[in-house]
């Protein structure tokens, strides 16, 4: 198939439904429910894009006779991953940046993943050839131009407890027995943002911690989300079914978020990807480089979403008039700030990329590493950086309905702006309000903070593994200098 249209990306959601479940009712259709449609026609706009002339050379690529999409390319030279990360930026303007699971993210998971299949060859994956099922479920995700959600931690139960030690040892999503067909799990995992995707990818969590070096927790496959036996409950939905003028994020971009439950799900053998073992399950995401590439797209994300807060910040401080006071434009340098931040980040990555065991070329860690415990610090304050420019504006936003009502000439006259009429400032305003203060834009701060993992560990991670010694050694070798003795 190659690359997908829209249509056949909601022909095959229409014919194969994932098990979701939305305020206690199992949704039949997601192309047509109230909860799952538009961000099911959002999707299908971002296949589209792929099609269309203006964008199919700078988002699509041709090997083989075949075209793919951008995130399934294997960088081999920096040229490669920069020509990537244009495509994951272009793809993320069409969202602002707010689709946190854009095919992107994923395919970059399994694209690294499959070109690291040796590493699922080892330990017992060897004999029972888990390397070429990773190999091959890439091939197949690329092939079929496929989305994919995934879950990696443990429902919140007990965090001071390991899985093993909750009152069901199926809380948490588990290996229950082998059969000639494949091998059943039981269980839950949290958290799969889009969970009408295609497949879900369960990546081997990187938080086991048991006796002994087997664990029923170590698991990897990847399945089609109509799987009998695998259920999504979703969360209250953010799309209300508003205008797009009223709601313009929530309306388009409510990709949702489910946990998800495995009711004694049969994972046929040719999708397993690695079985009981910690090490391998727990080093899974570093040593295949996957987290890197991951974070190549996030960041090219960032980038792009950091460049809506700019401009929406920019738009409103034209749009009010207040331009000339410097602690406005104090305000807005601090979004500069960060876009420029982000974009050094993200050439620093191509600039130190070298190819990994693989073959494949693998951007730097460290400014990678940086640009994903920086964001999530930082994004709070572009959130208050709109609402203090904005102020009462971001919420005084009268809808279509009202400019459209008895009270609209008013609503015309005294909410127009100084460059604007009323309908353009409240478009822009509500457009601020989406991202920074609606249920969207509270859950897209929430997103940023916790999506990579939970910050406080990130940087405790980040801390563990910088070589900090060749700075330290500086330190003591510059105390230890003599002073310098003037020449006669
Ligand atoms: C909007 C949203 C979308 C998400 N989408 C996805 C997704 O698509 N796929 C996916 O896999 N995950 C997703 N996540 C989940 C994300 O991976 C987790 O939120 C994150 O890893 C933190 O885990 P947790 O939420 O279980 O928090 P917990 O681990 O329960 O942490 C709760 C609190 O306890 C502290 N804590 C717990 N354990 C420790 C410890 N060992 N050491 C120190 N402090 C500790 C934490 O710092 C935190 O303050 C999403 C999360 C959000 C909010």
């Amino acid at each position: 198939m190659g690359v997908r249209t829209g249509q056949q990306f909601l022909d095959r959601l229409r014919l194969r439904p994932p098990n979701l479940y939305v305020d206690g009712a199992r949704v039949g259709d997601p192309t047509t429910h109230p909860a799952t449609r538009n961000i099911a026609c959002s999707l299908a706009g971002l296949y589209d894009l792929q099609h269309d002339p203006r964008y199919r050379d700078r988002v699509t690529f041709e090997e083989g006779g075949e075209r793919h999409a951008a995130a399934f390319r294997v960088p081999r030279t920096k040229e490669d991953l920069r020509w990537i990360g244009e495509a994951h930026r272009v793809r993320a303007d069409y969202s602002l940046g707010t689709l946190g699971r854009a095919p992107d993210y994923m395919n970059a998971n399994v694209m690294a993943a499959g070109m690291a299949s040796a590493y699922f060859d080892q330990g017992e994956g060897a004999a029972r050839h888990f390397g070429g099922h990773m190999r091959r479920y890439f091939e197949y995700v690329r092939e079929h131009d496929l989305c994919l959600t995934h879950a990696l931690t443990n429902p919140q139960v007990n965090r001071s407890k390991q899985a093993s030690e909750l009152p069901d040892p199926y809380i948490a999503l588990g290996i229950v027995e082998e059969t000639e067909a494949g091998v059943i799990v039981r269980g839950a995992r949290m958290l799969a943002t889009l969970p009408i995707a295609d497949e879900i990818l369960i990546f081997p969590s990187t938080v086991i911690k048991e006796n002994g070096d087997r664990s029923r927790y170590a698991v990897g496959f990847g399945l089609p989300t109509d799987t009998p036996g695998l259920s999504f409950q979703c969360r209250e939905p953010f799309d209300v079914g508003r205008d797009v003028e009223d709601h313009p994020l929530s309306s388009r971009f409510d990709e949702q978020d489910a946990f998800v439950i495995f009711d004694d799900v049969l994972v046929p053998w040719e999708r397993v990807f690695l079985m009981y073992d910690m090490t391998l399950a727990n080093q899974a995401y570093a040593r295949t480089d996957a987290v890197l590439h991951m974070a190549y797209q996030v960041v090219n994300q960032k980038i792009s979403k950091t460049g809506a807060f700019l401009g929406v910040a920019q738009a409103i401080v034209d749009t009010v008039g207040s331009g000339q006071f410097q602690h406005v434009q104090g305000k807005v340098s601090e979004v500069i700030v960060t876009l420029e931040i982000m974009k050094a980040l993200e050439v620093a990555a191509v600039e130190g990329a070298q190819p990994n065991a693989y073959g494949v070329m693998t951007p730097a860690r460290g400014p990678l590493d940086a640009a994903r415990n920086y964001y999530p610090a930082i994004y709070p304050r572009l959130n208050e950086i709109i609402q203090l420019l904005g102020a009462s504006g971001i919420i005084m936003m009268p809808g279509k309905a009202d400019r459209e009502g008895p009270l609209g000439h008013f609503i015309e006259k005294h909410l127009q702006a100084t460059n604007a009429t009323a309908e353009e400032r409240l478009k822009l305003f509500r457009l601020a309000w989406d991202l920074t203060l609606s249920s969207f834009g509270a859950r897209q701060n929430l997103y940023e903070k916790h999506f990579f993992g939970d910050p406080i560990r990130m940087t405790s991670a980040l801390y563990e593994v910088y070589d900090k010694e060749p700075y330290v050694r500086r330190i003591r070798q510059f105390l230890e200098q003599p002073r310098p003795v003037a020449a006669d």
